[in-house]
C-alpha cells in the first residue's frame, strides 16, 4: 500500500534539499529521497573541495609573487592541509548526517534510496510505494558525460569526485576538457606542483565565454607552466598500470600519473520512469516551464533542467517551485542575467549574452572592452594583474544585455554588470555615476567609455 504525503522531492542536492527544507518549514509533508548524500555534488565533490583546493593554489601563487613587491618568500607547497579541510571541514568524511538531521528536524520524512516515477504522483523506492497529494519534485542533477575515446572506458581515469576526493596531489595530470571543472582544476592542482596537460577540443579554453577570454587564460596558464592544448581530439586513451597515454588526432602522445575527464554533464534522467508521466524518458534534459512545472503535479529544478549546470541556478529555480508547490504567486524563472564565475586566477565572470549570441538574436550590439593592466588598480597590483572587461550593449535599446569580468577578483566585479543587465540599467545612466578610485571595479567605467566611442 503506497505511503500518502503531501509532496516527494526525488533527489536533495542542493536544489532539492532547499525545495524539501522551505516545504516542510511551511508545515508540508515531504517526503525527501536521496540515493547518495543529502547535499549532492556541490558541498562533497562540486563546489566546495574545488574552492578549497583553488583557495590554497591561489595562496601559494600570491607567495610566490612576494619578490620584487615585497620581499622574499620560502614557499613549500604541501596538499595535505586542503585534503585535511575537504574531509574534515567540507565534507565530514562524505558523511550527510548533519544534513539529514536539518532536514528531519524541519519535520521532513527522509528516504535514503533509488526513487522512480510510477505515474502521476506517484513514487517507487525500492519497491516501497508514495503517493504526492500535491505533486513530485525532479532535483536528480546531472553526472558527467564520457566522451566516446577508444580505450578510455576500461581505464581507470577520475572524474570530478576522484580529483576532489584526493589525499595527494598526482605527480603529473593531464585533464581532458577545458571548460569551468578542467581549467579551475588544472591550475589548483598546478600550483601544487603538479605537471598539468590541458587538452581541449574546441579552438579555445571555456569556449562558451568571450573568444578574448579563453585566449588570455591560456596564456595565464601556459605561464604557470601548464601545458594548453586546445583544438585537439584525443583518438585513443591506454593505460599500462601506472601511466595514462593519451593519443591527440595530429599524433602526439601525452602522459601522465593521472587522468582526469572534465568534458561536461549530463542529466540525471535514465530509469527515472519519465515514461510513466508521459514524457520522453531519453531527452537530455527535463523540459520545465517558467514556474517549474514538468507536467501537472511535476515540477523540476536544477542540472536536471538543463538551463546551466551552477548552484545558483538550483537554487533560484528552487525558491520559485516552493512557491509554485505553494500555489503563491511570483515572478517565474528569468535567465537573461544569469552570471557564471569561474574560479581560476584570474576569475573569469560572465553575464547574460557574449557579443556572439547577441548578434546571433539580431540585436544591434555595440561593444567596449577595457583592459585591466591599464586601469589604475591593475597597474599598481602589478604581477597577477590580467584581466578585462567587455560590454555587450543592445545598442537600439541602450542597455547591457551581456558583460564579462576577468581579473583578479573578477566574479566580485561582476556583481554591478549583473544589476546592469538584470534591471536593465540604461548605459547613459551607468556612465554618469561614481566608480570609487582605485578599485577594479573601475574599468567598468573605461569600458562603459569605450563602448560610447565605439
Ligand atoms: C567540480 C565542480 C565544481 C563546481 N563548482 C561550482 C561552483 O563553484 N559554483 C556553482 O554555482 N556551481 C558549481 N558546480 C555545479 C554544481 O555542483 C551543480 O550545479 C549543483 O550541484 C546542482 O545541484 P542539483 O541539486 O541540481 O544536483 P546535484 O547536486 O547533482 O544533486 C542531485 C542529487 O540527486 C540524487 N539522485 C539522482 N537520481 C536519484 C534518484 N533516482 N533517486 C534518489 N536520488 C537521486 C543524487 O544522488 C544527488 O545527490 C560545480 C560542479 C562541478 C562538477
Ligand atoms: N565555478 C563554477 O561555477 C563551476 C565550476 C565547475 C563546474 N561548473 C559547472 O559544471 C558544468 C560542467 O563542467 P565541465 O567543465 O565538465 O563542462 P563544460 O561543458 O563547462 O566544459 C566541458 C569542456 O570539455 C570540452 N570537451 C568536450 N568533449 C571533449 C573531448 N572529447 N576532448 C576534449 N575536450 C572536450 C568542451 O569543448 C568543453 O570546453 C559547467 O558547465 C558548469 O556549469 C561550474
Amino acid at each position: 500500500m503506497a505511503q500518502e504525503t503531501d509532496v516527494v522531492v526525488i533527489g536533495m542536492g542542493v536544489g532539492g534539499e532547499h525545495v524539501a527544507e522551505r516545504l516542510a518549514e511551511e508545515g508540508l509533508d515531504v517526503v525527501g529521497v536521496e540515493a547518495e548524500l543529502v547535499g549532492g555534488e556541490c558541498p562533497y565533490w562540486a563546489c566546495i573541495p574545488s574552492k578549497m583546493m583553488i583557495r590554497g593554489g591561489n595562496l601559494l601563487a600570491e607567495a610566490r609573487r612576494i619578490p620584487g613587491l615585497a620581499g622574499q618568500a620560502q614557499i613549500t607547497a604541501d596538499f595535505a592541509p586542503v585534503a585535511s579541510r575537504i574531509r574534515d571541514e567540507a565534507t565530514d568524511d562524505w558523511n550527510d548526517q548533519v544534513a539529514v538531521d536539518r532536514f528531519t528536524g524541519k519535520g521532513g520524512h527522509f528516504v535514503r534510496g533509488h526513487a522512480r516515477l510510477a505515474g502521476a504522483g506517484r513514487v517507487e523506492i525500492d519497491g516501497r510505494q508514495f503517493t504526492g497529494r500535491r505533486g513530485v519534485v525532479l532535483a536528480t542533477g546531472s553526472r558527467p558525460q564520457i566522451p566516446p575515446v577508444p580505450g578510455l572506458d576500461p581505464v581507470p581515469y577520475w572524474t570530478n569526485r576522484d580529483a576532489t576526493a584526493a589525499k595527494e596531489n598526482p605527480h603529473s595530470l593531464m585533464v581532458l576538457g577545458g571548460g569551468a571543472v578542467g581549467v579551475e582544476l588544472a591550475q589548483a592542482f598546478a600550483r601544487f606542483g603538479t605537471a598539468v596537460t590541458l587538452v581541449e577540443a574546441a579552438e579555445r579554453l571555456l569556449p562558451a565565454e568571450e573568444p578574448e577570454t579563453g585566449g588570455l587564460l591560456a596564456e595565464v596558464l601556459a605561464a604557470e607552466g601548464i601545458t594548453v592544448r586546445t583544438g585537439a581530439q584525443a583518438t585513443h586513451a591506454r593505460h599500462d598500470g601506472d601511466t595514462f597515454t593519451l593519443t591527440l588526432d595530429g599524433g602526439e602522445k601525452l602522459t601522465a600519473q593521472r587522468l582526469l575527464v572534465a568534458t561536461g554533464r549530463r542529466a540525471n534522467l535514465a530509469g527515472l520512469g519519465l515514461e510513466t508521466v508521459g514524457l520522453d524518458p531519453d531527452a537530455r534534459a527535463l523540459d520545465v516551464d517558467e514556474q517549474l512545472r514538468a507536467g501537472p503535479g511535476l515540477w523540476g529544478v536544477g542540472d536536471v533542467t538543463g538551463r546551466g549546470a551552477f548552484t545558483h541556478i538550483a537554487m533560484y529555480q528552487a525558491e520559485i517551485a516552493v512557491r509554485a508547490v505553494l500555489g503563491t504567486p511570483g515572478p517565474g524563472a528569468d535567465y537573461r542575467a544569469l552570471p557564471r564565475v569561474t574560479f581560476t586566477d584570474p576569475e573569469v565572470g560572465s553575464v547574460g549574452l557574449s557579443e556572439a549570441q547577441a548578434r546571433e538574436r539580431g540585436l544591434r550590439v555595440r561593444t567596449g572592452t577595457a583592459q585591466v593592466p591599464s586601469s589604475a588598480r591593475g597597474w599598481i597590483h602589478k604581477v597577477g594583474n590580467e584581466g578585462l572587461i567587455k560590454l555587450v550593449e543592445d545598442a537600439d535599446r541602450g542597455v547591457l544585455v551581456g558583460a564579462t569580468s576577468v581579473g583578479p577578483m573578477g566574479g566580485e566585479v561582476l556583481y554591478g554588470l549583473v544589476v546592469a543587465v538584470h534591471a536593465e540599467v540604461p548605459v547613459d545612466r551607468l556612465r554618469h555615476m561614481m566608480y570609487a578610485y582605485p578599485t577594479f571595479h573601475r574599468a567598468v567605467e573605461e569600458a562603459l567609455t569605450a563602448l560610447r566611442s565605439s
